[in-house]
């Protein structure tokens, strides 16, 4: 029968890259995805931007919206320090069971939560479910019309300490508009425009970072 891309992206993975190494199943989605077929992946231009902020925050807990095949999961757990924990929410189940084993490759399963649902029905969920207290870093790689009122969600629930950190994917192609509007405009948060490129493609697309004012 007929295979997914996310199950070709996993055999990429199983046959290209090296367990426990998860540096090797970036660059294996990435050859993968640059050379047989596109898929949503941050990417790696994207992805260097995504290095430099995960690394100047240091986040001791980090949420990702929006998990797909684990691509930026892994990218971003392989920076984290020792006891730091990231919480990954993926609403497609089948995107999530190739994400379960792409993260087991990379051999992060200790450092990385995947959690199936909605992100609306689970963030207010967060606090009591998985003992968080804050987040340091969010990406928002998700719904893009949901970017904004999942934003509103988790300060409400006040789940973003002072000083954390949004970073979202994608606020040009596809575009998150009214999202962009939201963090530029208020003065709770100081924002700051990365222009890069659409994943494996020369098309404008851009990461947005809003550092949280409290
Ligand atoms: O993860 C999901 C499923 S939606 C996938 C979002 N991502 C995209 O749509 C996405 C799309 C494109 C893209 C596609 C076609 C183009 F022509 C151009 C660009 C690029 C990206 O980088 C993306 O991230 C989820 C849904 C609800 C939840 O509540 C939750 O927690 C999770
Ligand atoms: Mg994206």
């Amino acid at each position: 029968t007929q295979s997914t891309r996310p199950q070709r992206i996993l055999g990429a993975v199983q046959q290209n890259a090296t367990r426990g190494d998860p540096r090797s199943v970036v660059r294996a989605i990435d050859q993968y995805c640059r050379s047989q077929e596109w898929a949503m992946n941050v990417g790696d231009e994207k992805g260097c931007i995504l290095d430099s902020v995960v690394s100047e925050v240091n986040p001791s807990t980090v949420l990702e919206l929006g998990t797909y095949c684990g691509y930026s999961t892994v990218r971003i757990a392989s920076l984290l320090p020792p006891h730091a924990k990231l919480i990954t929410l993926e609403f497609n189940p089948k995107f999530a069971v190739i994400a379960r084993q792409v993260i087991a490759w990379a051999g992060l399963e200790d450092k990385i939560q995947l959690v199936e649902g909605s992100s609306g029905d689970l963030i207010p969920k967060l606090k009591e479910q998985f003992g968080v207290k804050a987040f340091d870093l969010v990406f928002l790689d998700h719904w893009k019309d949901r970017y904004l009122p999942d934003t509103k969600l988790i300060e409400e629930c006040g789940l973003l300490r002072k000083g954390g950190v949004l970073l979202a994917d994608n606020v040009i192609c596809p575009g998150a508009p009214e999202y962009l509007e939201f963090v530029r405009s208020s003065p709770r948060y100081e924002s700051q425009y990365f222009k890069s490129h659409l994943e494996y493609t020369k098309v404008e697309d851009g990461l947005e970072k809003s550092v949280f004012l409290g």
